[in-house]
């Protein structure tokens, strides 16, 4: 059975179709591509997928369960993240509290005072820090763990983004663009470091202009034009399909 289906899910802004009649699927333990031209309705799919905006018709099924318009929390306490870019106010925060922060139900922190917490609620915020430290650490920031997260250049960025992410421990991962302004070295770290998550266990769905990157890192790739599912299977089949190569030789 798929961890994550779309059936039929459509998607109007003002007129524009961003996601017309699309049905995609991604087993468990899958790692899968999803590219397309510009406008294509890769991010409305992602967008629709994780509660961001609620598709006009059709359905999403998350492990079986129908998950059509849930809040992004719900699903995200479900096992079904994504990645969001940096906002502003996160800037203004050190990369390790944006990392603690990232932790779901975080009450003791924020809404008790130090003296009132219970036994429990100090377990849970030590557990939070000790997370927080092993994901830092994995990702290799901790020379910059206490540096205002503005400080950090694109690639540490998209690796902030992701070790956020991680402290929800999610069981399928959704990338946006995860190697945008991200320079050769750190692409290939980045690359292995999700590869390394889809190999224990994690199913992962990325969004990516660099076709090269997606190609190489993705079991299966699906690829969309004008809201539509245009062609999908093997990375190497697609890119020699010639459906594919018009679709951007007329971008
Ligand atoms: N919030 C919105 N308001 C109005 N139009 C939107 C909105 N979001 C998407 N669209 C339109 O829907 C279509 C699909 O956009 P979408 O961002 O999903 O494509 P994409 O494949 O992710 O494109 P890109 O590769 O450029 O990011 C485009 O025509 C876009 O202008």
């Amino acid at each position: 059975m798929s961890l994550l289906a779309t059936d039929g899910l459509v998607k109007e802004f003002g007129g524009v179709r961003a996601l017309e009649d699309l049905s995609v699927s991604v087993d468990r333990g899958e790692l899968v591509g999803v590219m397309g031209p510009n406008g294509a309705g890769k991010s409305t799919l992602f967008n629709c997928v994780s509660g961001i905006v609620e598709p006009d018709a059709g359905r999403v099924t998350f492990d079986g369960e129908d998950v059509t318009g849930d809040a992004p929390e719900t699903l995200a306490r479900s096992g079904l993240v994504r990645t969001f870019q940096l906002t502003r106010e996160l800037e203004t925060m050190t990369v390790r509290d944006n990392v603690r922060l990232a932790a779901p139900d975080q009450q003791g922190e924020r809404t008790v005072p130090a003296l009132l917490r219970t036994d429990a609620m100090q377990e849970q915020e030590r557990r939070v820090r000790e997370r927080a430290d092993d994901l830092i650490e994995t990702f290799e920031l901790e020379r910059l763990a206490d540096e205002y997260s503005s400080a950090l250049s694109g690639g540490q960025r998209k690796l902030l983004e992701l070790a956020r992410v991680l402290m929800l421990e999610p069981d399928l991962l959704l990338l946006d663009e995860p190697f945008a302004g991200v320079n050769p070295t750190l692409t290939r770290e980045i690359a292995g470091r999700i590869r390394d998550l889809n190999d224990g266990g994690m199913t992962v769905v990325v969004i990516e202009h660099e076709i090269e990157t997606l190609t190489e890192l993705v079991d299966r790739l699906i690829v969309l034009q004008q809201g539509r599912l245009l062609v999908e299977g093997d990375p190497e089949a697609v890119l020699s399909d010639e459906r594919v190569i018009d679709a951007y030789l007329g971008e």
